[in-house]
């Protein structure tokens, strides 16, 4: 890393935690990461492992170079807003991580002047195999941007799109993306019970399986399309399953359910921005 960003997570939860936890993690010095939340309890375990724990908000953005707003998108205009003369006057860069939640909307709560990136992570930060969409506004410099990679570069993968409007696709493969293969795995794990097994081997089968099959298909150079056709031989068991799958409409029930989900980060944008 270039130098070592102070950074605030605003808002303690299941993203931000995930993202600093990681950081932490791949050596990220605690010491230079601020946590807030408006929870004591939910602050205290930070506060005791050295990261720079509070309930002020304020006091985190004068402190830190990089603000992490990490609540949830219904809350996110009453949070800016009551941060609005901190941000103002210390100028953090700030990364929104909200689905829903347009750059220009959190420029007019923060003040306007304000460098924004649109960040949609995933929770798999966590083990450092996050997949996180990017989106600067005008008025992020160089340095920001790249301050911003490296740290989320150090939890997985960062790409930036080229317009804002991506990043809710983004949202529908990889923000929620984790949801779609947990859903899966217990769909799997339970029929695997059904077919006789215990639990305890049916879902170690299938958490195994995922991970292997996760591996092998981003560690090749084949597609998933052929690494599938490996395992389909003809007239044999797979192809049993595949044409099940495909019967029943896979494709089209991954879109709907994709679409749906880029739906509800707009109508989130309609909901909480357009006032
Ligand atoms: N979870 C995920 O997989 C992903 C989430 N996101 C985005 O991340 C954001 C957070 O989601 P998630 O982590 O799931 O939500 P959580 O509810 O787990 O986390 C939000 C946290 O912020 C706290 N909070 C609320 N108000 C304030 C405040 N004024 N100051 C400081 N903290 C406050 C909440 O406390 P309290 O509970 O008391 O309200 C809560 O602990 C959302 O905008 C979501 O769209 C993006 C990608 C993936
Ligand atoms: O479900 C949500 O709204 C958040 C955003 C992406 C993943 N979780």
């Amino acid at each position: 890393m270039t130098q070592t960003a102070k950074i605030a997570f605003i808002g303690a939860g299941n993203m931000a935690s995930a993202i600093f936890e990681g950081l932490i993690a791949n050596g990220y010095p605690v010491d230079q990461i601020w946590v807030t939340d408006r929870s004591e309890e939910k602050l205290a375990p930070y506060a005791a492992r050295g990261l720079k724990a509070t309930t002020d908000n304020d006091e985190a953005l004068a402190a830190c170079d990089i603000a992490v707003l990490a609540v949830k998108p219904q809350v996110m205009k009453t949070v800016v807003e009551a941060h609005r003369d901190a941000i103002q006057q210390y100028k953090p860069l700030l990364v929104s991580v909200a689905a829903g939640i347009d750059a220009e909307s959190l420029s007019n709560w923060a003040g306007d002047d304000v460098a924004i990136v649109r960040c949609m992570p995933n929770t798999p930060a966590l083990v450092q195999t996050g997949a996180s969409g990017l989106y600067a506004n005008a008025l992020v410099s160089e340095q920001q941007r790249q301050q911003t990679e490296e740290i989320l570069a150090a939890v997985g993968i960062t790409l930036w799109v080229e317009n804002e409007a991506q990043i809710d696709a983004v949202t529908a493969v990889s923000g929620s993306g984790p949801a779609y293969y947990f859903l899966f795995m217990e769909a799997m794990a339970k029929a695997g019970e059904q077919l006789g097994l215990d639990a305890e081997t049916a879902l170690k089968l299938t958490l195994q399986t995922a991970l292997g099959a996760a591996r092998m298909s981003t560690q090749s150079d084949l597609a998933p399309a052929e690494l599938r056709r490996n395992v389909t031989s003809p007239k044999g068991t797979t192809e049993q399953a595949i044409l099940s799958f495909q019967q029943q409409g896979i494709d089209e029930m991954v879109l709907k359910a994709m679409t749906a989900c880029r739906d509800r980060a707009e109508a989130l944008t309609e909901e909480l921005c357009k006032d």
